[in-house]
């Protein structure tokens, strides 16, 4: 029986901090008006004039989004048309989402942002290799250069030179994320110090990889709540590369808005399934030894990081959407309006894998994908899922070229992805429905302390 409770993929998680919707930018200061990442408009912090404003309930809870309920400040601001907008002051903030703020660094955590971070709205996946003539001090200027401006980013700053993409908005839960793939280690003569959990994923009956779509010397994830600024931070990272690297491979993804819902809830997927309910949870005893690498690891510059497995998983969704209700729900092991387990309760409620149907047969069938998936059937291995849906149009056949880019999180690969996906390629109900057209394995460094740049001890050790 499933014993772990539902983490659910919006709820608040340690490395997430709602900043008041007063917390002016730190450019705010500096930036003439007008100048890119100048605000428009003073906030209400600014002129002392927190409005008080009547917000339902409803679009409270619907507004909280990534940051949980703990982080928004109630009666100050909020509301579509605050009381001082009426009187012609500065208007209220809409909501929370713009101002809040993820740190690059979590305060009790070494870990990178973009891992335990809630599900944001946009998200950007890149791969780049680097250039023939760029070794190890070219790729860790990059670094440096890249971590510098992925921290300005995420605080809100604007960049030099800056387009003014993302003037208007505050850092709407910016996060990016650095990783170095198996090539990167060669390329820049670290061979010797590349992790053994970097060793190729094996093959698996179900792929139909695209070695252009796949891997990478290095790779990065971008997510905001805020398509706008997610794609200000692409362009500028991307700009940010050259001439040290160039771009291999770009992938795009969403998930829901905050605030789409009446209250916090676990995102659906194209499939129209909630996804992410069993996923393991920073309160969780294990949670840290499951995905972060170990504090007394050998590979020490890895210490505190972890290991993000990358599939590209196009749904057939013609196929799927032509199958009764009944029988996704007994594919998945779970209902579909609610997530709850097929043996009952809700979606927190954990499964029973050892319930029978009175003819004998299990309540959650043999090759439900949530059975086949989970910790008690695989040793105990768990991973965190912290993907993004993705759409790119429609194939010549007319059928969606739509899917999830699935990412998880582990401290091992081979424990983890590669156990439960060894698994599920061979009995897994839903695996019909799905084709995994890229992948990629990625080592990502714990976060630099104060004044360094993402995997320094290993490009300078
Ligand atoms: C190798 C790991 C996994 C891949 C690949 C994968 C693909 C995939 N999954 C869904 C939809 C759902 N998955 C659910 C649960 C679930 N899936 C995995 C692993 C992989 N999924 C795990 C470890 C679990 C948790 C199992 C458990 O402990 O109960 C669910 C049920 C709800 C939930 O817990 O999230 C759904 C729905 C899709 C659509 C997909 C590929 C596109
Ligand atoms: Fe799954």
């Amino acid at each position: 029986m499933s014993t772990k409770k539902p983490h659910g993929n919006r709820e608040a998680t340690p490395d997430a901090k709602a900043v008041p919707p007063q917390t002016p930018r730190p450019e705010t200061a500096t930036s003439a008006p007008g100048a890119p990442g100048a605000p428009s408009a003073p906030s209400a912090a600014a002129d002392g004039a927190a409005p008080t404003v009547e917000l339902s309930r409803r679009r409270l809870l619907g507004t909280v989004g990534a940051a949980g309920a703990a982080g928004l400040v109630v009666g100050a601001a909020g509301g579509v048309i605050g009381a001082s907008a009426a009187r012609g002051d500065a208007p209220a903030p809409l909501t929370t989402i713009g101002s809040t703020r993820v740190p690059f660094r979590a305060e009790r955590a070494a870990h990178q942002a973009g891992i335990t971070t809630p599900l944001q709205a946009s998200g950007h996946l890149l791969a780049f290799d680097l250039a023939p003539d760029a070794g190890r001090k070219a790729a860790a200027a990059l670094l440096r250069r890249w971590t510098r401006t992925a921290q300005d980013l995420m605080e809100g700053r604007a960049p030099a030179h800056d387009t003014a993409v993302a003037a208007d908005a505050g850092p709407s839960s910016l996060t990016v994320t650095f990783g170095l793939g198996h090539s990167f280690f060669d390329r820049t003569g670290l061979t010797k110090q590349r992790p053994v959990q970097l060793d190729p994923l094996p093959d698996f009956s179900a792929d139909a990889l695209d070695p252009k779509r796949s891997n990478g010397d290095l790779w990065l994830q971008i997510g905001a709540d805020d398509a706008l600024v997610a794609f200000h931070a692409l362009r500028t990272l991307q700009k940010e590369a050259a001439p040290t690297a160039r771009l291999r491979w770009q992938m795009n993804g969403f998930n829901r808005t905050p605030g789409a819902t009446d209250r916090p809830m676990t995102t659906r997927n194209l499939m129209g399934q909630i996804d992410g309910t069993n996923n393991p949870k920073p309160s969780d005893p294990d949670f840290d030894t499951r995905i972060f690498v170990d504090r007394d690891a050998d590979t020490t510059w890895m210490r505190g990081g972890s290991y993000a497995v990358v599939r590209r998983i196009r749904m057939l969704l013609d196929d799927w959407e032509k199958r009764p209700r009944a029988d996704q729900e007994k594919i998945i092991g779970r209902r579909k309006d609610t997530g709850a387990p097929l043996t009952g309760g809700d979606e927190t409620t954990p499964m029973r894998l050892d319930a029978n149907r009175p003819d004998g047969l299990p309540v959650i069938p043999a090759n439900a994908h949530a059975r086949i998936a989970a910790p008690e059937t695989n040793q105990g291995a768990a991973l965190l899922r912290r993907p993004f849906s993705y759409h790119d149009g429609f194939r010549d056949d007319g059928a969606p070229d739509a899917g999830l880019l699935f990412i998880c999180w582990q401290a091992d690969p081979l424990r983890a992805f590669t156990q439960i996906q060894r698994k599920l390629d061979r009995g897994d109900a839903l695996s019909p429905f799905l084709r995994h057209e890229a992948s990629g394995l990625y080592a990502v460094p714990p976060a630099p302390e104060s004044g360094g740049y993402v995997a320094q001890p290993l490009l300078e050790g």
